[in-house]
């Protein structure tokens, strides 16, 4: 959500944002709806006004006046009532329409329309050459006995997985990994929900919008959520926070579940897109002029992850059409996955600015007293299955077994190679 008064006063500036960013919102809707509930909110302010100059004329007023002076009132009363339906009725309009106003793009995101157009910044390592013909991750995870596609697909249908003996242990030594690296940096370790009330959806700017996106259960107003991002976020919902309890830094582990509604056809087999995966999330709560730090040094966390893994990777930042309604920039983290001889996205490194505070009501009372809207980023921390499809094929072995990486070993019994 962006600050109304922002709105009235950079129409162009808005205008452009919702053309870069391919929003379907037609703002001229929005600023009538807006100028139309100003005039009715004024005409109520003057019919109020009226209305209690005139009651106070009734003490005071001759016999004859009086009754004048009581229909006069009766008669305001009723008139400030009716007004009442269409006040409310363009409050409801109006916050509609604001939910759906993206946010303004820092000036280094690329212009694009899609991913296509993301703009790649800087590569870290070698891309590993293998002396034998490398298997992909799911030829790796069968001839280990590692997964069983089949079996679980009976179980749990597309889009899903299992992992057995090492490659289960595995995946629990990244998550840990993320959750102790990130500790050491002094984000708080949480273990949270995938369970949320629609609202923290709206809070983190997934609705309206990414409704197919989201499982919704049954007969509950409760729904699963993507990424431990939107519990995270709303768990302050509402506060107004000390600014010295601020930056509030989060090591978020959740479930993670999406429809991925829209990608038929795309990863179907094996690690890459899952309908439930787990993930560490970064999550930042600070002050305006502490966010672009954070971003930076969220961005390091991963890459020094991906380092200490020793994946190859590069960052793109992404185009204006393809980083999402609510943020003000964002940059991609892919890792080289050597099967399909390309790099692939393993995360996702956002600043939103205040767009997020304004629709969680996340606000903080700086050292003047004055109370500010806080700024929100996310980054991925390390996200499985995912991460495990870079990870098992760039440290194969020529007899299929796993190389574990230094950083790994201690979640891992010390071994350096799995199978
Ligand atoms: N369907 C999926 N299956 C497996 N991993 C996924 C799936 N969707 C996303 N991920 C992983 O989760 C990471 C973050 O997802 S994201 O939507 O890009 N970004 C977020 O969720 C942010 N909260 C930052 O983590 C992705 O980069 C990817 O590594």
């Amino acid at each position: 959500m962006l600050d109304l008064k922002f709105i009235r006063e950079h129409p162009d500036v808005v205008r452009s944002a919702i053309e870069v960013k391919r929003v379907e919102l037609d703002l001229d809707e929005l600023l009538r709806v807006d100028a139309e509930l100003v005039a009715l909110r004024q005409r109520q302010e003057a019919l109020l006004a009226d209305r209690n100059a005139n009651a106070k004329l009734v003490p005071k007023a001759s016999p004859d006046e009086k009754a004048a002076l009581i229909h006069k009132g009766k008669d305001l009363g009723e008139q400030i009532k009716a007004n009442e339906p269409a006040i409310r009725a363009h409050e409801d309009h109006l916050k509609v329409l604001l939910l759906q106003v993206p946010q303004i793009p820092d000036d280094r995101a690329p212009i694009g329309t899609s991913d296509e157009e993301n703009v790649e910044l800087r590569r870290h390592g070698e891309l590993p050459t293998f002396g034998f013909q490398p298997k992909d991750h799911v030829q790796l995870l069968e001839m280990h006995g590692w997964a069983d596609f089949e079996r679980v697909a009976k179980v749990s249908g597309s889009r899903s997985y299992l992992l057995k003996g090492d490659a289960a242990r595995l995946e629990l030594a990244v998550l840990m990994y993320a959750l102790d690296f990130l500790a050491d940096r002094g984000f708080t370790p949480l273990s949270t929900t995938a369970l949320v009330r629609p609202e923290t959806l709206v809070a983190t700017g997934h609705f309206p919008g990414g409704e197919d996106q989201v499982y919704k259960l049954e007969g509950e107003e409760l729904m699963l959520a993507g990424t431990a991002e939107v519990p995270i976020n709303s768990l302050y919902a509402g506060e107004i926070l000390s600014g010295d309890d601020l930056p509030l830094t989060f090591a978020g582990f959740s479930g993670a579940f999406r429809s991925e509604a829209g990608s038929a056809g795309r990863d179907v087999r094996g690690l890459m897109r899952v309908h439930e995966f787990k993930k560490v999330e970064q999550y930042v709560l600070c002050k305006e002029e502490d966010a672009w730090g954070w971003f930076d040094a969220m961005l390091e966390n991963a890459e020094m992850m991906l380092r200490a893994l020793g994946l190859p990777y590069r960052v793109l930042a992404n185009c204006t059409g393809d980083m999402g309604r609510g943020k003000v920039y964002m940059n991609d983290v892919e890792c080289w996955v050597p099967s399909e001889g390309k790099y692939r996205e393993t995360h996702s490194c956002s600043y939103l600015g205040d767009w997020q505070a304004r629709r969680t009501g996340l606000r903080y009372r700086d050292a003047d007293g004055k109370v500010k809207f806080a700024h929100t980023l996310n980054n991925t921390g390390l996200a499985v299955p995912r991460v495990l499809v870079p990870l098992l094929e760039v440290h194969q072995q020529a007899d299929g077994r796993i190389f574990v990486p230094e950083a790994l070993r201690p979640y891992l019994r010390g071994r350096e190679y799995l199978g």
